[in-house]
């Protein structure tokens, strides 16, 4: 595990770009995501997170709240967040939303020298090996997991043979190369924040202030969304 602390991995420079993919159902975006993008750029150096709703999320059930409202939340809770992106691309493919194809239309823009990382946070990582093609994933990007509090539980069998070697334990190991390693980070700020808390929250009449931006939060009243 890879504790990050403020400057522990300054920016330095580069030449190449440095761009991760944060996708999620963003069902709807938190401010668990927002902060983990935030600090995830800094400990990286990246030049830029994209954070990618899925359009159709492979293992799960359709979300009630369509694509289209779920990235204009994600929008309004970026705002002008430097080094952040709402990135469209998954809804403009048909049917499931892969990641090993988002990655792949990532290195095709970025190009084979860029060093490409997927953040996912500890939950979704527990579940790599049923992902759609999940050694691909490895081959196209670097793969780097973000503790959460509320998710401790240890790694099965099968995703430690998929690990193999591939775990290093600093961002200078990991960049080194452009794709194919495993970084474990826990970041400054672990927010237990989780979006099923906040949709459950706001169909009971529950407070969701300060979990999510407030720019999303009335973006929610004003569209009705998550009533019963
Ligand atoms: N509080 C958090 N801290 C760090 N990573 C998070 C946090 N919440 C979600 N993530 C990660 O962000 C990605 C997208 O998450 P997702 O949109 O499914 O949010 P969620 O809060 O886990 O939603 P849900 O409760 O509906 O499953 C996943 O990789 C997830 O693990
Ligand atoms: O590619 C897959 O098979 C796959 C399976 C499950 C989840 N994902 C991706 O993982 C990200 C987090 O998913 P979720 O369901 O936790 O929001 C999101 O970008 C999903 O598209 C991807």
């Amino acid at each position: 595990m890879c504790v990050v602390d403020r400057g522990s991995d300054p920016k330095g420079t580069h030449s190449v770009p440095r761009v991760a993919m944060l996708g999620g159902t963003f069902d709807p975006v938190h401010l668990g995501h927002l902060r983990s993008a935030v600090e995830l750029h800094e400990a990286l150096g990246l030049d830029r997170v994209h954070l990618i709703p899925a359009h159709v999320p492979p293992h799960r059930e359709a979300p009630g709240v369509s694509s289209a409202q779920r990235l204009a939340m994600l929008k309004a809770g970026i705002g002008d967040t430097s080094g952040l992106v709402a990135d469209d691309r998954e809804l403009r493919r048909d049917g499931p939303s892969y990641s090993t194809d988002t990655l792949a239309s990532l290195r095709e823009e970025f190009g084979q020298q860029a060093r490409i990382v997927m953040a996912v946070g500890h939950d979704a990582f527990l579940n790599l090996t049923s992902w759609h093609e999940p050694a691909r994933l490895f081959a196209l990007a670097h793969v780097v997991v973000i503790d959460r509090p509320d998710h401790l539980s240890p790694l099965p069998t099968a995703l430690t043979e998929l690990i193999g070697d591939r775990e290093v334990d600093t961002v200078r190991a990991l960049l080194a190369t452009p794709a194919g390693g495993l970084l474990r980070l826990s970041l400054p700020s672990r927010m237990a924040i989780s979006a099923t808390d906040i949709r459950q929250r706001l169909i009971d009449g529950r407070s969701v202030r300060y979990l999510l931006p407030e720019a999303v939060e009335q973006y929610i009243q004003i569209h009705h969304l998550y009533r019963q």
